[in-house]
């Protein structure tokens, strides 16, 4: 018997059950069964076409469809009229709860039990008087992964076909597709695939971000194709999962005829994509409103509800979760809370990754504005041509050619929240004059239109230009520089902060959703050596990877690190202090003045004495290729 159903037996023990016993055949009221569709309204309403349809193929085999809600009760059935009839002998019909507690093991219950699809045959079903059936049942879950129900396939187990679980599942699949879009009906949804033709399909991924990019839930294929967990998709955003800012997107969007997105994923894997700007507000209905070639408009959004995207984004992040004990950063948080809601524009300044659109996203998220939008704007990102209608918007009839219909800028977008411009420094010289202008007269006029419309946006900016070196050059305003940094700060790069190892420990645990893991103290040593170009997003990638690869090792260690950072780490020579510091950790470095190369040559010297001098074992254990072992040990070669 399959491992499922003895733990399932097990269970119906423990739950007092008596496989001879009589099954309690009573079903609840007619009245409280309305009550409890009602209840699962959404569930209900989006299963019945998908049970149609499988009914459609399993129809005259002496079978049924069930739909129970998550507590195993039968909500709705089609089925056979001569199997229906021996089903009610079982009290196999609506009503009737078919959870393992009331029932034993049986495909319902064990998959709610199990969160998984069961099949349950003949003999394995705990009571006797269900041996005469075969059931195949899969759970549908939500879009925060809780079971909600369970769609069956039960009947004469005579007439079981193998075929069978396979429908199950694609049916619950097509339900909680459904449930899913449902669900995000205001929201940016990504619909991705590693091949391009299963893209509309039941197999593709499908992913939802808030206009700002923050990511909100994945079917099940797509947290499949991310490899990540809800917990760890959390933190996570469309530029740090597909490598994209979503400003691209809108662009790619406002072309007259935008092809599949090619798209690379946080972990290497390269998918294409297509995605639906399902924005309720109007400032997308442009984007909707132009149809793709060949292919129908999409529908039309849902009733307006500005505040649900952003209620969501404001949950995600906030100042209080970027405070980590590093005192520079400190000072930065408490700087910007002085200002919050006091109409003083923010200019963050820092490297590539240092989370100055994180912080902004929190400046935000903790400002009176809140409720507001929160829109931002990669000014490096966007053609220069396309920059001025970008943020300004335009008119009907503003342009020949294809775009022809106006569309609301990005800073009218803004109105009432917070317009970020990430990378400020990169804005045409053209356009800052009509930037400042904007900013002074809190007006904004679209392209092609003679109307001056009022607007009320706070703006932060970011840049990891030197804004002054830019203004020596001719490149950019005085004046819009000096409107624009009512507050300066500086995010520090992470070889500064002082707080790296708890950084390395929150990364960790929302990476794995687990509180498990743990990083080496060799390895905060050999991290606390590096210069971390990439700052946070180099760090978040490196651990998401080592996690991967330390499984259920739970301790990542130097082996779990790829090679390519080890070879960074061995180019730059030596590490300093702290390295002797994790000689007395791990006894893995050399005490007295470590350098790095001397690390290394000592840990793959221990590696390869502890297999025996055996180069593939030491490269497997280390994680590295048979090259690298040579390439560092060269009397080996
Ligand atoms: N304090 C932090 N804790 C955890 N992750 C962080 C932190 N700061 C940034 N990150 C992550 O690092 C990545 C880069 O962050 P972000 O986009 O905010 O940086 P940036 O400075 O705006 O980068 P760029 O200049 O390249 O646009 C994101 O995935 C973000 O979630």
């Amino acid at each position: 018997m399959a491992g499922i159903i003895t733990t399932s037996h097990e269970r119906s023990l423990a739950y007092g059950l008596c496989p001879e016993s009589r099954q309690d055949f009573g079903t609840i009221a007619r009245n409280d069964l309305a009550l409890l569709i009602e209840k699962n309204k959404m569930l209900h309403t989006h299963a019945l076409p998908a049970m149609e349809t499988l009914y459609q193929q399993i129809i005259n085999t002496h079978n049924m469809v069930l739909l129970t809600d998550a507590d195993g009760v039968i909500l709705h059935s089609l089925g056979d009229a001569d199997f229906l009839e021996k089903a009610n002998r079982v009290a196999l019909q609506p009503g009737a709860a078919w959870s393992e507690e009331c029932r034993g093991t049986n495909a319902i219950g064990t998959a709610i039990a199990e969160k998984s699809a069961a099949l349950v045959h003949a003999d394995q079903h705990y009571m006797h008087a269900n041996h005469f059936l075969t059931c195949s049942a899969a759970p549908i879950t939500d879009h925060h992964g809780n079971v909600v129900g369970v769609l069956d396939v039960s009947g004469d187990q005579r007439s079981y076909h193998k075929h069978t679980m396979a429908l199950v599942r694609m049916s619950a699949l097509m339900i909680e597709n459904q449930l899913f879009s449902a669900a995000f009906e205001d929201a940016i949804t990504l619909h991705f695939h590693t091949r391009p033709e299963f893209i509309g399909t039941l197999m593709e991924g499908i992913a939802s971000f808030t206009p700002g990019g923050r990511f909100l839930s994945a079917n099940r294929n797509g947290l499949f194709q991310l490899g990540l967990s809800y917990a760890a998709l959390q933190t996570h955003t469309f530029n740090s999962l597909f490598g994209l800012p979503v400003s691209a997107l809108f662009d790619h969007y406002r072309t007259a005829a935008p092809s599949l997105l090619d798209l690379c994923m946080h972990n290497g894997v390269r998918v294409s994509g297509r995605a639906q700007l399902r924005l309720a507000s109007s400032r997308f209905q442009h984007v909707l409103a132009a149809p793709q070639d060949g292919e129908p408009a999409p529908r039309p959004a849902a009733p307006a509800s500005p505040m649900h995207a952003a209620n969501a984004a404001r949950k995600l992040s906030g100042l209080r979760y970027l405070r980590t004990g590093d005192p520079q950063l400190e000072l930065v948080i408490d700087k910007v809370t002085r200002v919050l809601g006091k109409d003083i524009p923010i200019m963050i300044m820092g490297e590539t990754g240092t989370g100055k659109e994180l912080l902004a996203q929190a400046i935000h998220n903790d400002s009176p504005r809140a409720q507001g939008p929160f829109i931002p704007v990669n000014c490096a990102s966007i053609p220069e041509t396309l920059i001025e209608s970008e943020l300004f918007g335009y008119e009907d009839g503003a342009f020949t050619g294809a775009r022809k219909k106006g569309a609301v800028g990005r800073i009218l977008q803004a109105n009432g929240g917070t317009l970020f411009l990430d990378e400020i420094g990169d804005m045409p010289y053209s356009l800052q004059a009509r930037l400042l202008r904007v900013l002074q007269e809190r007006m904004v006029t679209p392209l092609g239109s003679s109307k001056s419309i009022p607007v009320n946006v706070e703006v932060i900016c970011a840049t990891n230009h030197n804004l002054r070196e830019r203004i020596a050059n001719g490149l950019f305003r005085e004046d819009l520089y000096y409107r624009l940094n009512g507050l300066v700060v500086k995010l520090p790069p992470l070889r500064e902060r002082t707080d790296l190892e708890t950084v390395v420990k929150k990364i960790i645990a929302i990476e794995s959703g687990s509180t498990r893991y743990t990083l080496a103290p060799e390895m905060l040593e050999l991290f606390r050596c590096h210069k971390w170009p990439g700052n946070f997003r180099q760090l978040t990638n490196l651990l998401r990877t080592a996690i991967v690869m330390a499984g259920d090792e739970y301790e990542i260690s130097q082996r779990h690190m790829p090679d390519d950072f080890l070879d960074d780490i061995a180019a730059a020579g030596p590490c300093g202090e702290s390295l002797q510091g994790a000689g007395e950790h791990g006894g893995l470095l050399p005490a007295g003045g470590a350098r790095l190369e001397d690390v290394e040559h000592s840990l793959i010297q221990k590696t390869l004495a502890t297999h025996g001098g055996n180069v593939s074992a030491t490269a497997r254990a280390l994680g590295v290729s048979r090259n690298t072992i040579y390439r560092k040990m060269p009397h080996l070669k």
